[in-house]
């Protein structure tokens, strides 16, 4: 990882680095697609003498050919001056094709590698960065990589190498024409700095101003439901609009600039052919081999002027989208900076034949660094094949003691051992893809893709969603295929997050992912969300099922999953108050029979009135 302190933070917060740093860094990305790199360069030279070249034509024509009468030759400078044109149309041709198709090749790799390392980032790094900043990286920050990759960094060279050969050519031909034609270019720098650094600034207040439009916009249509039930359309759109505005003014003054710039240049470059012109004028009054000054010189000089201008003024210009790459790339960096979770493990799985006993003595666990633990010293045993309910108020640390079980966050102190046949192995010492092949954990909250029935219980897993058979059994096992069949089997769209379907079906969903997959350890946080009765009904059944032949840690929220459960473990403000079976808990009357008294007591004894009451919030 970057050492942060050799780093300072530029504008838009990103750090800020040496420009060729950034560009050396990104080569590894290019370098797979270097020959169409190599045909774009190759083109520069090219591009750059034909450039060069057609004013001399002009000035052979005029002074030589017609001043001597010579028609042949008159047309053979023609056609070379044909070829000429014809050479850099098709130099220029293959390198914008070549050019652009390394650059979307590079940004294809690129945009590859920061999904794949954002997916392997843990779930701390979730809890500090907002999912827009996410976006915008690979969205608008790709695109200005994009840009630049095709338009910007090559063609900048190209610019050069014609500026530079077109003033060869000039100072070749006549060096004092050559000092006239560039007297005006002190002028010129001073007006194209001018308007360039207030056009790099308005770029800069231009992609503010859409990120921000475009966060709001994502929120917004996030949480439509909402504004539609609350009648808040109209407010939304104002403030979008009110956002738009922003936008706009800052691409308005833009324009002026640019158009501004673009004729000041204009102006310039006619300024300078006068200047030539009448400097130019009394030589060609004067003995040729005396002046030198002939009038296809200065055909040649006008032609030369009118070239130079353009690269000149649209060097600034790139210059300008080469910085935003620059920044957009030191952005990029600080996100593959981030160290991923060390997930592939080598060797031979140390959970080999392991059956779901567990010991965890003196857990304790905080968020962060200087913050209060959240886990204060816990103790527990889960046998092989037992089914431990963990129950306690909101925020006593339930989840997170799920958390550290599955290894969603690092950082435990104490032991948390799981007891394989070939001795104990610590949780923390599990890369967690292997850990993940036996310990499983369903969510309270349910995530589902937009995507079929298939996918959701597979999630693309090989040997999994290419086995509808198995698909279907655990549909089956969690009681949700009648209503799956119902909707037209596997291959049914459930909706963004599941919005076609009911909070119980969605659940059922999730719990056939787990019965798929037959985890030795299974971790549920049961949903406190209230479905109908028929659903409960499935639901609870779904679940005596999930807990049937493994070890399960369940956060409980109904009555009939606690009274299953072999050990109830009572939580309060992250240490465990209490430990025992339902009978004896309640029988204590201690901190679990007052939960009991406010949480559970609307359910009827046979578990099966419908939605269930969670346990009390605090
Ligand atoms: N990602 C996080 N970063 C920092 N603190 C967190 C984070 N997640 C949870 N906490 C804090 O840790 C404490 C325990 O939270 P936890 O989610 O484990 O409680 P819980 O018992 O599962 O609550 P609930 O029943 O409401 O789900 C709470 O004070 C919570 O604010």
């Amino acid at each position: 990882m970057a050492d942060p302190k050799t780093r300072s933070k530029g504008q838009d917060g990103a750090p800020q680095g040496s420009t060729w740093a950034a560009l050396r860094r990104f080569w590894p990305y290019a370098r797979a697609h270097k020959r169409w790199l190599w045909l774009g360069l190759w083109m520069i030279p090219v591009v750059a003498a034909m450039s060069a070249l057609r004013p001399l034509l002009v000035k052979q024509a005029v002074d030589t050919d017609i001043a001597h009468g010579d028609l042949i030759a008159l047309r053979v400078t023609g056609i070379l001056f044909l070829a000429a044109v014809m050479a850099e149309f098709l130099a220029t041709a293959a390198q914008v094709y070549a050019l652009s198709r390394a650059g979307h090749a590079t940004i294809t790799d690129l945009r590859r590698s920061i999904f794949g390392h954002v997916l392997k980032l843990p779930a701390r790094f979730y809890d500090k960065t907002p999912i827009g900043n996410l976006l915008a990286r690979s969205t608008s920050d790709i695109e200005a990589l994009s840009e630049t990759l095709a338009f910007g960094v090559f063609t900048i060279l190209t610019d050069v190498a014609v500026i530079l050969s077109i003033l060869v050519a000039m100072f070749a031909l006549d060096w004092r024409l050559t000092l006239v034609s560039l007297a005006a270019a002190p002028l010129l720098w001073v007006i194209v700095a001018h308007f360039s650094a207030r056009l790099r600034a308005l770029q800069l207040e231009i992609r503010r101003a859409q990120s921000v439009q475009s966060g709001y916009l994502a929120e917004q249509l996030a949480g439509v439901t909402v504004l539609q039930l609350f009648g808040r359309e109209r407010a939304a759109v104002q403030e979008f609009e009110r956002l738009g505005d922003r936008f706009l003014r800052a691409v308005k003054t833009a324009n002026w600039y640019d158009a501004g710039l673009y004729s000041v240049m204009d102006g310039v470059s006619a300024m300078c052919v006068a200047l030539l012109i009448y400097f130019a004028a009394p030589y060609l009054f004067e003995d040729v081999a005396r002046s030198g000054v002939t009038l296809g010189l200065l055909f040649a000089f006008i032609d030369y002027l009118q070239r130079v201008f353009i690269p000149i003024r649209e060097f600034s210009a790139k210059l300008a989208t080469i910085q935003r790459a620059v920044a957009s790339l030191e952005r990029i960096y600080s996100l593959l900076d981030e160290p991923p979770e060390a997930r592939i493990g080598s060797g031979a799985d140390p959970l080999q034949g392991w059956t779901g006993g567990l010991q965890v003595r003196d857990l304790r666990f905080g968020y962060r660094e200087g913050a209060p633990d959240v886990l204060k010293g816990i103790d527990f045993d889960i046998a092989p094949g037992e089914v431990v309910a963990v129950v306690g108020r909101t925020g006593s640390g339930k989840t997170s003691l799920g958390r550290i079980l599955t290894r969603t966050y690092d950082g435990y102190r104490g032991s948390v051992s799981l007891q394989a046949p070939a001795g104990p192995v610590e949780v923390r010492d599990v890369v967690p893809d292997c850990l993940r092949g036996h310990v499983l954990m369903v969510q309270q909250d349910v995530f589902l893709f937009n995507d079929d029935v298939a996918f959701n219980v597979s999630l693309g897993e090989a040997g999994l969603a290419d086995d509808p058979a198995r698909i279907e059994a655990a549909l089956r096992t969690v009681q949700a295929w009648d209503f799956v069949q119902e909707r037209g089997g596997l291959q049914f769209v459930v909706g963004e997050r599941g919005r076609n379907l009911s909070a119980g079906e969605a659940q059922l969903l999730a719990f056939a992912r787990v019965a798929a997959r037959q985890p030795t350890l299974l971790i549920l946080d049961e949903a406190t969300a209230s479905v109908d009765s028929m659903t409960e009904h499935k639901v609870q059944a779904a679940i005596e099922r999930l807990l049937r032949g493994r070890s399960v840690l369940v956060i409980a929220h109904r009555l009939s999953t606690v009274r299953r459960a072999d050990k109830i473990l009572v939580l309060q403000d992250g240490v465990i108050v209490e430990q025992g079976p339902h009978d004896v808990l309640l029988a204590r009357g201690g901190v679990y029979a007052e939960l009991y008294r406010m949480g559970f007591q609307e359910e009827t004894d046979d578990g099966n009135s419908g939605a269930q009451p969670p346990v009390p919030a605090a």
